[in-house]
């Protein structure tokens, strides 16, 4: 039986080492689908992946995580295509202006948090988050909301009693508690919205546990680690890629003393990876999975516990049903 594998954001960077790695492992027993808001850039990412894997079955899904109508449409042509999706990668993800706090950084490193820092970016990140066209926070909706509306809308596909699917969101260790408040979802009020996003994944894939793991729907979540790619890259805009690439003998030094330096897509995707090849229900709804490279560049997956509680996730996801709602009828209005 072929698996049928959709990746949002598969077009670049993790997402997209993502699908070379499964076609790497089974070339003809899976059904990959690439979910891609820019279909240019989807048909390139197709192209590239068949020229490795000629055999392989790769289809491309036109979908914005951003706009409601296009999730909804996205959706219902995967209903049409497919009668049961067995894993579902929850990948696009966007950390819009994001300012790197120098003076907060220089002072992060002759300090005794400096592991942390380079693990999480904690204390040296913030954003300005955008308005969508349905009026949503860019951040909540392109990381967090789309795909909540995504899973909901797949029910009959990722819903089965005779056997299992994996909903897996691209989490990161930039999640904080602190940056997530329950009365404030879309990040409206705080200079976080992507560390407040993930968080968000974080409690919602344990309340999809909570609410489907009787259907047969499980949830996890991971962290590639810091990765080389468009994301990051735009960190510092006025550091040209190349730059970038001049400080890996310096990244590889630093990896010696933190494994979060993945610094690889290829590395960055192995938790995804790993967790293809897991049996869902033998995993912890309360750990992220965790993609580590070692100093002599050996990659491995580790649980580590999410500081989550399940009244918190609960609400978070009784807020994203009364939204959904929302937004639905107001949908429902503009087609009229
Ligand atoms: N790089 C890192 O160090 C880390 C990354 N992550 C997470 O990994 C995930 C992948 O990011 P990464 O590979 O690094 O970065 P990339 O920018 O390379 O990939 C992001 C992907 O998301 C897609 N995307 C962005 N916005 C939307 C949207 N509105 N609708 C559909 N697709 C969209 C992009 O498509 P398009 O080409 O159209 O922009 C692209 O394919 C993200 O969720 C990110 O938060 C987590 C921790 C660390
Ligand atoms: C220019 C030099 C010498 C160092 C670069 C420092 C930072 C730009 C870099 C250090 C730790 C990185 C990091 C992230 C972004 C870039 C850093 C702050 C992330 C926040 C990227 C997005 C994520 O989701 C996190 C897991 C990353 C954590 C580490």
């Amino acid at each position: 039986m072929n698996k049928v594998v959709l990746v949002t954001g598969a077009n670049s960077g993790i997402g997209l080492a993502l699908c070379e790695r499964l076609l790497c492992q089974d070339t003809e027993g899976l059904q990959l689908c690439l979910a891609c808001r820019n279909m240019h850039r989807g048909q390139a990412a197709r192209s590239a992946l068949l020229t490795s894997h000629p055999e392989a079955q790769v289809a491309l899904l036109q979908m914005d995580t951003s706009s409601i109508s296009s999730v909804i449409s996205a959706a219902r042509e995967v209903r049409l295509r497919y009668n049961q999706l067995d894993y579902l990668y929850l990948n696009a993800g966007i950390m819009p202006n994001p300012r790197f706090d120098v003076k907060a950084f220089f002072k992060g490193l002759f300090s005794s948090n400096v592991i942390t820092m380079f693990a999480t970016g904690e204390g040296i990140l913030t954003q300005t988050d955008g308005v969508t066209a349905d009026g949503l926070q860019e951040v909540f909706a392109t990381n967090l909301f789309g795909h909540f509306l995504l899973i909901r809308e797949l029910e009959p596909v990722l819903c089965h009693a005779d056997q299992t699917s994996h909903v897996i969101w691209t989490s990161s260790s930039n999640a904080h508690r602190s940056a997530f408040n329950v009365e404030d979802i879309q990040h409206l009020r705080g200079i976080q919205p992507y560390s407040s996003s993930k968080y968000a994944s974080d409690l919602l894939s344990l309340a999809l546990n909570t609410r489907y793991n009787q259907q047969g729907l499980y949830s996890s979540v991971i962290c590639p680690g810091f990765v080389m790619t468009s994301l990051t890259y735009s960190i510092l805009p006025s550091f040209p890629a190349f730059l970038w690439t001049l400080l890996m003998p310096l990244f590889w030094l630093i990896r010696l003393f933190t494994n979060t330096f993945t610094l690889t897509p290829y590395n960055g995707a192995e938790a995804l990876f790993w967790l293809f090849e897991q049996n869902p229900e033998s995993l912890n709804p309360h750990v992220k999975y965790h993609s580590l490279t070692s100093g002599l560049g050996n990659n491995y997956t580790q649980p580590r516990k999410m500081d989550i509680d399940l009244e918190t996730s609960e609400s978070l996801y009784e807020k994203l049903l009364q939204l959904e709602s929302e937004v639905k009828k107001k949908l429902e209005e503009k087609l009229k």
